[in-house]
């Protein structure tokens, strides 16, 4: 008996090995956690395309016990700035050659009577849509919803977003984590000024609208020199203080356990904004480091520019990862001007920037895999051992018939 284990064991260990899979095959969270922690630098763009070929191998396997070709269906629901920028022809293309299928969702008809899905992929705005995927991830808990809807309201609020990061186990780490100090002005703004000076928070400022909506007027942000300057600005927001970090920052995508981290122009130390800034009350700046302010290759101060320490990053995002439930979403985080890895971390987004989209592939990859796995862990165990026994019996490892189990 305990032979016959032992062999089926072994097969189903030498399928995994021959069809590419990790052996820890965790399912509950959907795929992303057996692909180990890797990290990845600056020049995306050229090392994507070369991962995304090298990817490619494993859907070329032989599958010996599996006929059909196996699909991923991945249901998506975008809003249509996102599915223009996201489903591109050639991802489209190389999702097709993995077996990853996309399919719209019809917003107009109740999601579960749509699919099957293997995947939801969503972002989406409004309560009524959170309601929908809430509904239909108790409902389907087979399916894996990226990302939950309770976790991404918590960072679509800037309040909520940042809350339990000081609580954040980093202590061996080489570098050090903080949150600038902030305060929430639901309304009236005039009246808050007294409230900045109890809570201690140093100007300048960065007011920041409470929510973000997707809207460019979520996005838009003010620097606010003294207290007089706040009755200028239009609550419900978030009032940060200003970190010196020698105008640049580091934003890190975050793709399950694959991490990428990037360079971004940002803004200037603020002593030398300050005249001008005054001179008009309140400052609104532009959105200072979107993609086209890549500072990747940019001449810079090697103090200011140099990338936070690996095992520090893949601490953190572990860490993250945890607290926010999202497997999708980028860190925004600066390092306090003079100092060595003292970082703080201003901003989290979800499922964010193109330079994700290929990763996303890479990780859609692995839930297929596992999808694939599962399937062939269901086959009746006699069956296993049949076809072990005929491929053992051409190789000479087994005679060829009429030899007992046990
Ligand atoms: O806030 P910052 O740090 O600038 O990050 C933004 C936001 O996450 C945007 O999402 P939203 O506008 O929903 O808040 C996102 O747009 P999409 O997710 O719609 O693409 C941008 O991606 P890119 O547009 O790819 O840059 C990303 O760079
Ligand atoms: N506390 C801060 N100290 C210094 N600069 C900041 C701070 N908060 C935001 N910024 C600057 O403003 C930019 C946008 O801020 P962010 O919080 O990411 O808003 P958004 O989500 O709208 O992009 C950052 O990239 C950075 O340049």
């Amino acid at each position: 008996m305990f032979g016959t284990l032992a062999s089926g064991d072994i097969e189903t260990a030498r399928l995994r090995r021959d069809l590419r899979i990790p052996c820890n095959l965790g399912f509950s969270c959907g795929g992303f956690e057996d692909l180990g922690m890797r990290l990845e630098g600056e020049n995306l763009g050229a090392e994507e395309n070369r991962e995304v070929v090298a990817e490619t191998a494993p859907f070329q396997v032989e599958r010996p016990l599996f006929q059909q070709t196996q699909k991923l269906v991945v249901g998506y629901a975008l809003t249509s700035k996102k599915k223009k920028s996201f489903l591109q022809p050639k991802l489209e293309f190389m999702a097709r050659r993995k077996g990853i299928c996309f399919v719209p969702i019809d917003l107009n008809r109740p999601l579960s009577e749509q699919g099957p899905f293997d995947v939801v992929l969503h972002k989406l705005l409004g309560k009524e849509w959170q309601d929908v995927i809430e509904d239909y991830q108790q409902k389907h808990p087979e399916v894996t919803v990226l990302d939950p809807p309770s976790a991404i309201k918590r960072i679509y609020n800037r309040q909520s977003m940042l809350q339990g990061m000081a609580d954040l186990n980093l202590s061996d780490c080489s570098g050090s984590i903080y949150v600038p100090k902030q305060l929430v002005v639901l309304k009236d703004s005039a009246s808050s000024a007294d409230r900045v000076v109890e809570a201690g928070l140093k100007f300048p400022l960065v007011a920041k609208p409470l929510w973000i909506d997707g809207t460019a007027k979520s996005h838009q942000l003010f620097l606010a020199y003294d207290k007089r300057s706040l009755a200028e600005l239009e609550p419900p927001l978030v009032l940060q203080e200003f970190v010196n970090h020698g105008g640049v920052m580091f934003k890190v995508f975050v793709v399950g356990d694959i991490i990428k981290v990037v360079r971004r122009f940002s803004l200037p130390n603020v002593s030398s904004n300050c005249e001008k800034a005054k001179a008009n009350g309140v400052f609104k700046f532009p959105r200072v480091s979107s993609a086209a302010a890549s500072a990747d290759n940019a001449d810079l101060e090697p103090s200011v520019a140099e990338l936070p320490p690996k095992p520090f990053l893949e601490a953190l995002v572990k860490e993250l990862r945890t607290l926010l439930g999202l497997r999708l979403f980028n860190i925004d985080m600066i390092r306090e001007h003079g100092s060595k890895n003292v970082f703080s971390v201003i901003d989290i987004n979800y499922f964010p920037g193109k330079s994700l989209y290929l990763k996303l592939l890479c990780s859609l990859n692995m839930i297929l895999s596992e999808k694939q796995t599962n399937e062939l862990l269901k086959i009746p165990f006699c069956r296993l051992w049949k076809d072990a026994r005929l491929r053992a019996s051409s190789c000479r490892f087994l005679p060829q018939s009429g030899a007992s189990q046990t």
